[in-house]
Formats: structure tokens, C-alpha cells, sequence
């Protein structure tokens, strides 16, 4: 029987060696071939995506083109623009895909504001890593210049931070569930969704990028979905991850894991908000199930394969 599965595609998904346009397109075709399996075997699709590299790119864009006639955008819109660009690239890929499966499934991308509270203690502590990475004496020449924030990430290089508020809430999420129920496959919440706060009479953008994978868990509650999917480079979670005594994960529960992000065992701004998204959205709906894993190991799982399984409890 088809389940309601939100996807959440990581950056491999999405973006590969080459940052493109065409590259990211090829790296969504690939992407786009891999979900149709899902698709076939009748289950319902409600994928999001991230945006960390790109928004961080087209931040530095604005910066270096903005004059008086040319203004730089905010982050707010920067976000829209990459959940629009490539939400654009996606479903075309998803579309082309669909057509070679003979499927007749169509697709859209949704705009899709997330409500945060700009109290949020995140604004006065920026920990969202976007952009390029950086050597240490590169970011700390940039920071000086700037006054903006960079920190070292998970390991693989200094990137900027900026605030990423926890969602509250996605303003379209009804139109998105009206949009599952009647055989669309829809695109929402890309790059975590646009960061919104509310005023009188509607929503205000506010500066910020909400991680994608917490924003997903809250569109898989509101949706009502059976299943997260937070899709990334690796199979599995680890504990020791890289060490020699690194051990996968694979059933595990809420308590077990709360126990290790106890023990510092998941890197802040990789594994960790992963982690975190999936113990909210199980807790949130018990009787569902959030999986970690890579994309190309989607289908393998379905055909009886290992990944992490996260569980309430
Ligand atoms: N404990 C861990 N278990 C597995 N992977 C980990 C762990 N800690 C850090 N990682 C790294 O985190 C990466 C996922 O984070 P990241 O690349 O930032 O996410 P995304 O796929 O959303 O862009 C994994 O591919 C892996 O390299
Ligand atoms: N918005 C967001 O979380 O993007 P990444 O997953 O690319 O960091």
C-alpha cells in the first residue's frame, strides 16, 4: 500500500563537482530518476530540498554587483530565489523522468513561507553554515572586511553563518496537502522555506536560513506523512563516526539517540540538526517512521536493505 513520504534532499542530491546550472541540472536528473522508483511503486512524493551552498553563492552575487540602480537583495529573497530556481530545475527533471517511466504524475513547486518567532534566540546566535568553504586565514580576512560571522564546518573548511530559527509553521501547507491528496507531486519548503515572521494582516520576510531538514520534519507533521526521508551522503548514522570503532545505526529509537547527541556523537551543522529533525517529527507522530540514509540507497530499502530507521520510544 503506497505511503505519504516527505523526501528531504541533501546537498549531493542536488549539487555535485559542478555548480553549474547545468551541473545542478544533471545532478537533479539523477536525483529525479532515483524517485520515480518510488513513484512507481505508488507511493506519494512531497519532496523539499536544501539551498545552503546556492543561497550563500547568490549572497555573494549581490554583494559584488549591488550599486544604487542594482540593489543587493535580502536573505529572505535570496532564499526564494534559490527555492525557485531550483524548484524550476526539479520538476522539469521530475517531469522528464516521469514521462521516460510512462508515468502521468505532474509536479509543482510550491513558494513556501515558514513562519519563525523573531524572538528566536538563533538571530542574536547565527550557526547556519551557507555558502562556499573557506581556508582559516580567508574567512577571518572576510570577517574582518565584513563583520559577518564564519566558523569551521564539520571538518571540511570555514563558511559564513547566519540565524536559522526554528519553523513554526508553513503558511501553504494546506494547499500542499490539498495538492498530495489529488495525485500531485509537489516541491515545498526548498532551502528550509522563505523565513517569515507575522504582522497585521499577513507576513513580513525576515533575515535568516531555517535548516531544511527541520523544516521538512514540520512539513511531514503537518502533512501528515508516514514516512521523513532525510537524504544525505551516507547510508547510515554513525556513532564513532570515522573512527575505528565507528558503529552504523540502524533501528534505533528516540531515547537511544537522545543518549548519544548527549555524548557529542553527531556533528553540529551536518549530522546533528538531521538527527534532531527526525527525533521531532517521530515524536510529533509516533506511529511514523523518519529515515537517514543516501539517496542511491532509497530503493535497496525498500527492497528489504539497511539504513537508519528512526522510532519513537
Ligand atoms: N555521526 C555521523 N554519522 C554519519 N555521518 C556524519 C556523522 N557526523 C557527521 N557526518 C557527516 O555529515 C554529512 C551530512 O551532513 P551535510 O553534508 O551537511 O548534509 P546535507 O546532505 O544535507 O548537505 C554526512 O555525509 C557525513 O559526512
Ligand atoms: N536550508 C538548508 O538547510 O540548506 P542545506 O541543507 O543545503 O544546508
Amino acid at each position: 500500500m503506497g505511503k505519504r513520504i516527505v523526501i528531504a534532499l541533501g546537498g549531493n542530491a542536488i549539487l555535485n563537482d559542478d555548480p553549474s546550472p547545468q551541473g545542478q541540472i544533471e545532478a537533479l536528473r539523477y536525483t529525479s530518476k532515483q524517485l520515480i522508483e518510488l513513484i512507481k511503486q505508488g507511493h506519494q512524493l512531497i519532496i523539499s530540498h536544501g539551498n545552503g551552498p546556492q543561497v550563500g553563492n547568490l549572497l555573494l552575487q549581490q554583494a559584488l554587483a549591488k550599486s544604487d540602480k542594482n540593489p543587493a537583495l535580502p536573505l529572505d529573497t535570496c532564499v526564494a530565489m534559490t527555492q525557485g530556481s531550483i524548484g524550476y530545475w526539479l520538476q522539469n527533471t521530475m517531469n522528464e523522468a516521469m514521462v521516460e517511466a510512462g508515468l502521468h504524475h505532474q509536479v509543482a513547486s510550491i513558494v513556501t513561507q515558514v513562519v519563525v518567532d523573531e524572538n528566536d534566540k538563533a538571530f542574536s546566535n547565527p550557526t547556519k553554515p551557507i555558502g562556499p568553504f573557506f581556508t582559516q586565514e580567508e574567512a577571518e580576512k572576510a570577517a574582518a572586511e565584513t563583520g559577518e560571522i564564519y566558523v569551521e564546518d564539520a571538518g571540511r573548511g570555514y563558511r559564513k553563518v547566519v540565524p536559522s530559527p526554528k519553523p513554526l509553521t508553513i503558511v501553504e501547507y494546506p494547499i500542499i496537502k490539498t495538492l498530495i491528496e489529488n495525485g500531485y507531486v509537489t516541491i515545498s519548503a526548498g532551502g528550509g522555506g522563505i523565513p517569515v515572521k507575522e504582522v497585521p494582516h499577513g507576513y513580513k520576510g525576515v533575515e535568516a536560513v531555517i535548516d531544511k531538514d527541520f523544516a521538512s520534519a514540520k512539513l511531514a507533521n503537518l502533512v501528515e506523512a508516514d514516512y521523513l526521508f532525510i537524504l544525505t551522503g551516507v547510508d547510515h548514522v554513525y556513532v564513532n563516526y570515522n573512527q575505528p570503532n565507528q558503529e552504523k545505526l540502524e533501528a534505533v529509537t528516540v531515547d537511544q539517540l537522545k543518549k548519544w547527541i548527549d555524548e557529542n556523537q553527531f556533528a553540529p551543522g551536518s549530522m546533528l540538526p538531521k538527527v534532531e529533525a527526525a527525533i521531532s517529527f517521530v515524536e510529533s507522530r509516533p506511529e511514523s517512521k523518519a529515515i537517514i540514509t543516501s539517496l542511491d540507497n532509497i530503493n535497496a530499502l525498500f527492497a528489504g536493505g539497511s539504513a537508519t530507521v528512526v522510532l519513537a520510544g
